[in-house]
């Protein structure tokens, strides 16, 4: 097991990184404040691993609680967080029971945003079981339900109190949920970590083959560059942005297709194929990076050109980013491989002009 800490101070925490840690309930124990939790998880994932964690942490003398929501993006919304609610209520759980959300990005988001909410904020845990999770959402805090105007648009600053993330579980993930993940791993390289995307130029196969050895490698090295982001700028004030790339075009695609057509790290691929176009006509990355970039996704089996919505639709979509600022829009950008900066008032045409080069 590797451990890495999300430095926040007084609300630092540890990620823990490895196989069956499923099996280690006694990680957890802890970081309860009392010994009582309910588990949140989805129809997928709870008949796969619920029993497990439960049974394990009733071996320690926790009591446990479940609520089961459906699977999916499009189920991110306030009817299904009101479910987590009914349950917490309905078990009468108090404000120091702790909220476990065992599940993918979606289960997460959601549990973290029900931990934020119910009764002003109960302790709450992550146990990520997809890539993309493990890599990118369980670690700092942002949790959130989608509006059918905008992705992610309610939710709350809410850091966990630990994030165990059992490798193992990765054996059973279906291919396009690997590849999805695999665009935040490739976003790391993007913005800040050059040598790790070499790294991923040449190590990619053993990724898609779920060698155990490289995904550790991978995993602890983008929650390493994610945990440095967020112990920095936990809430978005500057740097933490540049987590951000590829996600203002993705997330209007997400939102234009209605959610759940296209997978979060699918879009995120394509907005990113997006940004490296006007990146490029603006003069700050090669054909040859970009073409790179490009390669990369393709290898990973992952969707280099999006929807055609039309550019207007896409610009309506994009506006609502949280990003805008005083009604302009900002977008990260990359100024060569391993550098994004966060770019105003990109120029109309070229804005058009990269949306429309990766329209199919
Ligand atoms: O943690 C962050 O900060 C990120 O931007 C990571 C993203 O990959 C993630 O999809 C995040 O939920 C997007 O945040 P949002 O603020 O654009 O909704
Ligand atoms: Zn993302």
């Amino acid at each position: 097991m590797r451990t890495l800490n999300v430095a926040l101070g007084a609300r630092a925490y540890p990620i823990h990184i490895g196989g069956s840690l499923l099996d280690r309930p006694e990680l957890i124990l802890p970081h309860l404040k009392t010994r009582r939790v309910v588990i949140v998880t989805n129809d997928v994932v709870g008949p796969l691993y619920l029993e497990r964690l439960q049974s394990g942490l009733k071996a320690l003398d926790v009591g446990v609680g479940t609520v089961v929501l459906p699977d999916g993006e499009c189920h991110k919304d306030w009817q299904t967080l009101n479910l987590i609610f009914d349950a917490l209520l309905g078990d009468r759980c108090e404000r120091s029971t702790t909220l476990i959300a065992l599940g993918g990005g979606v289960v997460g988001d959601m549990g973290g945003f029900a931990a934020a909410c119910y009764q002003r904020g109960m302790p709450f845990i992550q146990v990520p079981t997809t890539l993309l999770a493990q890599v990118d959402s369980s670690v700092g805090g942002k949790t959130a339900i989608n509006h059918p105007l905008g992705k992610n648009m309610i939710g709350a600053f809410y850091q966990p109190r630990l994030v165990l993330a059992d490798t193992s579980v990765l054996n059973t993930l279906p291919p396009r949920e690997l590849a999805a993940g695999l665009a935040e791993v490739i976003k790391y390289g993007l913005i800040r970590d050059p040598e790790f995307l070499e790294w991923l130029e040449i190590n990619l196969d053993r990724l898609l083959e779920r060698e155990p050895e490289a995904l550790a490698f991978a995993i602890e090295r983008s929650c390493s560059n994610k945990a440095e982001v967020v112990a920095a700028d936990e809430t978005e004030q500057g740097e933490r942005a540049l987590l951000n790339l590829g996600h203002t075009f993705g997330h209007a695609i997400e939102a234009g297709l209605g959610y759940g057509v296209c997978l979060h790290g699918e879009a995120v691929a394509i907005g990113t194929m997006m940004a490296a176009e006007l990146s490029l006509r603006l003069g700050w990355l090669s054909a040859t990076e970009l073409a790179r970039i490009e390669s990369l996704f393709r290898r990973a089996g992952l969707p280099v050109t999006g929807p055609k919505l039309g550019v207007e639709r896409y610009l309506d979509l994009m506006s609502h980013d949280k990003k805008v600022e005083a009604g302009r829009l900002r977008l990260v950008l990359l100024r060569g491989l391993g550098k994004a900066v966060i770019h105003a008032d990109s120029p109309a045409a070229d804005l058009a002009a990269a949306i429309e080069a990766r329209c199919a």
